[in-house]
């Protein structure tokens, strides 16, 4: 039992993040139609190495000129292994207006990698007077970066999302799949002939949720490459959010109304969640620390879980 109190991450919706390349300038205007609470324009992966500097001009004219409404506007950078992401950052703050939020860091290996970014964009927003900081979201793709999760978390006070990416994830570590996320056919357990399949994902997940809030950071669910099941990537996103990770992405826009339904406490269990803190008033007044709600105990602990509900439920809300 620490004396500090955990911290709370920033109270912004981040449900559905949705990803579209930089290069592919017609997508944008859906994006920012889409129902995603989060944009990330992609400049990495998805954009060839040819038309980079194409993706970040056009990138810096859709963040000025397109409406992106309430959304939270992030762009994911190039690596810090590349030649690409200093002009990334540098490009971004000086001409993209202060509409953009946020800017994503993928394979993120340590707290000096975030600083480095850091040090990038606190030298330009000085010399622009810029009114917003740039809030930082990393990518744990690697197995540097897994080890390291805490310290990435604790590395800015910019630091406001990390997400797994389990596609460069599974190739650091050298996992035998081409499989973007969701179940792998040969991780599976037998027992009386009958095989289950647990998920490869779990422990990363964990270990970035718990890294996250530690530190007052929103813990996110990467891609689930599979655009054509639906069902996987459903089941992916509830063990994600039993887990405490607060949203996934969206390669595809099939999968932003998933990602909205798994992480949108529902009808019911918001009422459950406002009854057991009705309860707990009660319990109280009386002066006891535990009741029974529902045939169930409920106590101090009790009121902190059906918090994280209603708080949700209040931002969904508006
Ligand atoms: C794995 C790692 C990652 O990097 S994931 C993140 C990077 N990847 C991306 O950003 C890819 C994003 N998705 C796409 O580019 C496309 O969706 C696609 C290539 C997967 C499929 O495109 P396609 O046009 O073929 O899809 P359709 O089914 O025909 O589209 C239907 C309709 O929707 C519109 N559309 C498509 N994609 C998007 C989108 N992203 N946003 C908004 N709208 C979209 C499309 O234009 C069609 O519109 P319509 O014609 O009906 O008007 C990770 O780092 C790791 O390591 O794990
Ligand atoms: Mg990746």
């Amino acid at each position: 039992m620490s004396f500090r109190t955990q911290p709370l991450p920033v109270a912004r919706l981040n449900r559905c993040q949705l990803f579209g390349p930089g290069s592919r300038t017609a997508l944008f205007e859906k994006m920012a139609k889409s129902d995603a609470d989060v944009i990330n324009i992609d400049l990495e992966d998805s954009v060839a190495p040819d038309d980079k500097e194409a993706a970040r001009r056009q990138t810096i004219q859709a963040i000025r000129d397109v409406d992106w409404g309430d959304k939270t506007l992030s762009v994911r950078i190039n690596g810090l292994d590349t030649p690409f992401w200093v002009r990334d950052v540098v490009d971004l703050l000086e001409q993209a207006s202060d509409r953009l939020d946020q800017i994503m860091i993928p394979k993120a290996g340590n707290a000096s990698d975030i600083y480095a970014v850091d040090a990038v964009v606190t030298a330009i927003e000085k010399a622009k007077g810029r009114a917003k900081p740039i809030a930082f979201e990393a990518i744990i793709e690697t197995a540097a970066g897994i080890c390291h999760v805490e310290e990435i978390a604790a590395a800015s006070p910019r630091m406001q999302a990390i997400s797994l990416g389990a596609a460069d994830f599974a190739a650091s570590m050298g996992m035998a799949t081409t499989g973007i996320g969701g179940t792998q056919e040969n991780y599976y357990m037998i027992r009386e002939g009958q095989k289950y399949w647990p998920d490869p994902w779990h422990w990363a997940h964990a270990k970035i949720v718990a890294a996250c809030r530690t530190h007052g950071v929103l813990p996110v669910d990467g891609p689930f490459g599979d655009f054509s099941d639906p069902d996987g990537y459903r089941a992916q996103a509830m063990r994600s959010a039993t887990l405490g990770m607060v949203g996934k992405w969206a390669i595809h826009p099939s999968q932003i109304a998933l990602a909205n339904e798994v992480f949108s406490p529902s009808d019911a269990a918001v009422t459950e969640a406002r009854e057991i803190l009705a309860a707990m008033e009660e319990a109280r007044k009386s002066g006891a620390g535990a009741t029974v709600y529902k045939g169930r105990l409920v106590d101090i602990a009790s009121i902190k879980q059906a918090e994280v509900i209603v708080r949700q439920a209040e931002l969904i809300d508006g």
